[in-house]
């Protein structure tokens, strides 16, 4: 499997281009456009591999339960609850002083569903930003190999799923 496909959702604001943007140029901007969907593309080598990243950009999401929709609509298109790969990733860290949701909860919230949890800074730390997309992109990837080697059935309706939301504009950067 080289192709991995990575969307990257939440609610308006909270750092979603910013994140993209750090990650595939190192740089943090400050302002992005946000009127519309994007899609990137990247070559990446991950442990020796070489992979067609693809991230999507969706805008602004609704804000409850993100996760919860995930795995449903995994469990809906596979019936079975595996394979996502799911982070949830706290982005603005550097404003600590005006923090609405403490560390405990968004731990709590990845515990339930199953995800790995992020706090980091797209404004601050390059580091961390290209260390989350990579562990991403390593769980993805291990994640596509497990599944190639079991029955890929269940599979085939997610992968159409993904493809009709990423069939969509494509951006280079
Ligand atoms: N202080 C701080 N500001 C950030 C950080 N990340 C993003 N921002 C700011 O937050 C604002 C929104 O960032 P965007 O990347 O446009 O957020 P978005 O989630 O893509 O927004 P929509 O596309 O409108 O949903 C911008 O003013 C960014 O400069 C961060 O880590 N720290």
């Amino acid at each position: 499997m080289n192709d991995i496909k990575v969307a990257v959702l939440g609610s308006e604001g909270v750092g979603k281009s910013a994140l993209i943007v750090r990650f595939l140029t190192r740089r943090f901007i400050g302002e992005y456009a946000s009127s519309s969907e994007c899609i990137y593309r990247k070559r990446l080598s991950i442990d020796g591999r070489q992979l067609n990243l693809e991230l999507y950009d969706p805008c602004s999401q609704a804000k409850p339960s993100i996760v919860h929709l995930i795995r449903e609509l995994h469990l809906g298109a596979t019936k079975r609850d595996v394979d996502s790969v799911v982070f949830l990733v706290g982005n603005k860290q550097d404003l600590c002083h005006v923090r609405e949701v403490s560390r405990e909860e968004g731990q709590q919230l990845a515990a339930e569903g199953k995800c790995q949890f992020y706090e980091l800074s797209a404004a601050e730390h390059y580091q961390e930003v290209a260390l989350m997309f990579s562990k991403v992109v390593r769980n993805a990837s291990l994640n596509g190999k497990a599944k190639d080697r079991r029955r890929p059935s269940g599979s085939k309706s997610m992968a159409k799923l993904i493809n009709n939301v990423f069939g969509k504009r494509r951006k280079s950067v």
